[in-house]
């Protein structure tokens, strides 16, 4: 028996270590699934063995949006790769990680689907009401009230994406098949793509009667739905935001809102989450979403493989599955 745990002790010496840097809610099916290839060591479980593990941690595992600074990366002297898994990673010191030469890899396009079809349902609900319809039932104002407001039709509606990456892509296939017509705006024009680029987002704004906001989140791209844009969006301009909520100026948004100086809005993500400005509750042309754009069960699912698919081509000095560019 003895010499079984001895083994095992050995055994589980000799996993390469992956730090997890966790949410609550991490799961443990998937943990299970990665111990028996690494020896977890989460230090929210026990902070007294950083100092013990410090230089032998090559790897961190970044669960969701969990903050990785530079603080936290100076304490391991040997980190070569953050392994994270969501699709953004706004909540990583890139700087800090291009200075080191840290690499980083993120969802990938485990993602793009179900955030793509939840900025769709957005949009669709912003425009036709149908969270505010539901509420409207459920009231029992039927009876009362009688007729419902007319909402607007999706079908032959300019859109404007902002940010044509993998996300943004599916949201345009989407939409052209509900007979919207598309344009974008990203940092650079894309040769292969049909639909017409604006460099400006405000000239975009100007171009479409919705933005769908799907960018990363970086110094260039904070705030890049400002006043300006709203104001050339127009009275009865949209904009959905499935990207990260500093990407929308949101005192300006609740501003043109509450003046009916813009449409409506469907959004998943606020500059200070959980809190949402509160003047947005009683709009029913706002429909209201606490960042749940990206997860499904499936999406669950994939994430898993692709931070699986990550650590094991790192260990194995294979190309990573889903780099990102930090230059
Ligand atoms: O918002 C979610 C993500 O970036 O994966």
């Amino acid at each position: 028996m003895a010499n079984q745990s001895e083994e095992q002790n050995q055994e589980q010496q000799q996993r390469p270590i992956v730090m997890v840097h966790r949410l609550p809610t991490f799961s443990f099916s998937f943990a299970n699934r990665l111990k028996t290839h690494y020896h977890l060591f989460d230090p929210l479980d026990s902070p007294d063995l950083i100092d013990l593990h410090r230089d032998s941690v090559r790897a961190i595992f970044c669960v969701g949006p969990s903050p990785v600074t530079s603080e936290l990366i100076a304490r391991y002297p040997c980190l070569e790769i953050i392994v994270g898994s969501s699709a953004g990673v706004d909540h990583i010191d890139l700087r800090e990680c291009r200075r080191r030469g840290i690499a980083v890899t993120n969802a990938g396009n485990a993602f793009s689907e179900a955030a793509a079809e939840y900025a769709v349902g957005l949009l669709i609900d912003a425009l036709r009401r149908v969270s505010a319809g539901d509420r409207f039932v459920r009231a029992g104002l039927w009876p009362k009230a009688g007729e419902y407001p007319l909402g607007f039709k999706l079908g032959g509606k300019r859109v404007g994406i902002v940010g044509l990456g993998s996300i943004g892509s599916e949201v345009a296939n989407r939409l052209a098949a509900f007979g919207c017509s598309i344009a974008y705006n990203s940092r650079k024009k894309k040769p292969s793509v049909p639909y017409p680029y604006y460099a400006k987002v405000c000239d975009l704004a100007v171009n479409s009667d919705v933005l769908v906001v799907c960018c990363a989140l970086a110094d260039e791209t904070h705030h890049i739905i400002n006043k300006d844009v709203m104001t050339a969006l127009g009275k009865e301009g949209v904009i959905i935001n499935v990207g990260r909520g500093k990407l929308v100026d949101e005192k300006e948004l609740v501003q043109f809102l509450v003046r009916g100086e813009i449409g409506g809005a469907g959004l998943d993500v606020f500059e200070n989450e959980p809190y949402v400005p509160k003047e947005l509750f009683t709009m029913d042309n706002v429909v209201l979403s606490p960042h749940r754009a990206v997860l499904t069960q499936e999406s669950f699912e994939a994430i898993q493989e692709v931070v699986v698919a990550n650590l094991e081509a790192f260990f194995a000095n294979k190309p990573l599955v889903s780099p990102v560019q930090n230059e």
